[in-house]
């Protein structure tokens, strides 16, 4: 599996260690291995401070990774007692954080096939999707990445294995507290199930495998679909003559590529068929962790809050220049765009959002007119405005985002300029 994850040597290891059966066991497996593959390994155990045992478990873990020679980090983090999500939710959030904490390139994880069967079961039960029913995955990729190399191995052969090979480890007295829904699947549901289907959980197992490559093909679906769109902005005629499945598939993948979480799917349905109402209209519609929105022909989705950076952007004659959640490209043109020279001899050039008082003249021999008026005559909605860009010479808007170039800034015939182009 190190193989397999390409671990190279040098690279930089550390098994997130309990101090229970699974991870002392992978920990003693990988300081074995060590010499043989050259990675450097270290250890990190997060005190949560839940169990009158806590300071030992983490005494207990330091010396363990003194006598194996491996570097040892110990987190002592505080968990909110009131987590919305509960008490077990509320330590594993704050495990993770820690965790991503280590300075490594893998985190190592002690789940084994049961825990697998587990999750599983316990993500049907509750309803979930082909990303949740897909599981945990052996190795996945990232900074760091993630190593689950026990994943294939069963509960009971790890702990013939560490009795065999003497390990000693500590017993955590809330894995058996039959209020944690998970441990009352695991003590009181599994051994039932076992005894009907003795092969249950090697195959959920293989199920969540199967889940998993059902969820990438769908991800693939969605790239491809996104291609067939144009691209992020997509073009909105061509996302909606798809189904509403690939729609929402569209939605979801690109949500979670954002690093959001999937909504619900009554609101993924729900704002596809807005979307299918408001036809060409302007949209913008919430969806937890992004908004979606529909302009001119256009469907991006953008965090909520990121629509404009706050401080003014310096532009120094950059081909590119990112603008929330998107960018702003500087094109090169000829005899159109904004006259280079100008922008070239002025002091200050910077991208900004609206600001009070904002006014451009869009032709000569016509009046200056107010932000407000320039976007209700473009029928630029409300909720976009606060996200256009507006490029500022010098205290004077030069060009705006959706409206255009401002006449006093305007390339003359056949010379070198320069056309602004947000792409959202
Ligand atoms: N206090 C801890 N400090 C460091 N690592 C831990 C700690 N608790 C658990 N782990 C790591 O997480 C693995 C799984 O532990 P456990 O099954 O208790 O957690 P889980 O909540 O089911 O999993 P996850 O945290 O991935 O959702 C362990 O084998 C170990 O590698």
């Amino acid at each position: 599996m190190l193989a397999a994850a390409a671990v190279a040597p040098r690279q930089r290891l550390c098994v997130a260690f309990s101090g229970g059966a699974d991870s002392t066991t992978l920990l003693h497996l990988l300081a074995r291995l060590r010499p043989r593959f050259g990675f450097d390994l270290c250890a990190a155990h997060v005190h949560h401070g839940l169990s009158p045992n806590a300071d030992a478990w983490l005494e207990f873990c330091a010396r363990q990774c003194a006598a194996l020679g491996v570097a040892f980090h110990p987190f002592r983090e505080q968990v909110a007692r009131d987590h919305p999500a509960g008490l077990e939710a509320a330590a594993r959030e704050v495990r993770h954080g820690a965790l991503a904490r280590v300075a490594c390139d893998w985190l190592v994880f002690g789940h084994h096939q049961d825990d697998q069967a587990e999750t599983l079961l316990f993500r049907l039960l509750r309803g979930t999707g082909l990303r949740g029913a897909a599981a945990m995955a052996a190795v996945e990729p990232g900074s760091p990445g993630r190593l689950r190399p026990l994943l294939g191995v069963r509960r009971a052969d790890i702990r013939t294995f560490a009795q065999a090979a003497s390990l000693e480890w500590i017993e955590d007295e809330s894995n058996a507290d039959p209020r944690h829904a998970r441990n009352l699947l695991r003590h009181r549901v599994f051994p039932l199930i076992g005894a009907a289907f003795p092969g249950a959980v090697p195959a959920l197992a293989r199920a969540s495998g199967h889940f998993r490559e059902a969820d990438g093909l769908l991800g693939d679906l969605a790239a491809l679909d996104c291609a067939a769109c144009g691209g992020w902005p997509l073009q909105r005629d061509r996302l909606l003559a798809l189904s509403d499945e690939r729609v929402r598939n569209v939605l979801r993948w690109r949500i979670r590529e954002m690093g959001g979480e999937a909504p619900a799917r009554a609101r993924l349905v729900e704002a596809v068929r807005q979307l299918r109402t408001a036809e060409e209209a302007p949209l913008y519609l919430p969806l937890g962790a992004v908004a979606c929105c529909a302009y001119r022909g256009r469907l991006w989705l953008e965090p909520p809050r990121d629509g404009a950076p706050e401080q003014p952007l310096a532009w120094r004659q950059e081909p590119v220049q990112r603008w929330g959640a998107g960018v702003v490209r500087f094109e090169p043109v000829t005899g159109a765009g904004l006259g280079r020279a100008a922008l070239q001899r002025a002091v200050d050039v910077a991208l900004v959002p609206r600001w009070p008082g904002l006014t451009l003249r869009q032709d000569r021999g016509r009046p200056r007119r107010s932000f407000k008026n320039l976007c209700q005559e473009a029928g630029i909605p409300a909720w976009l405005r606060p996200r256009l860009p507006v490029l500022r010479v010098d205290g004077e808007a030069a060009w705006i985002g959706e409206i255009g170039v401002a006449a006093e800034f305007r390339c003359g015939p056949g010379e070198a300029g320069v056309l602004p182009v947000w792409q959202r």
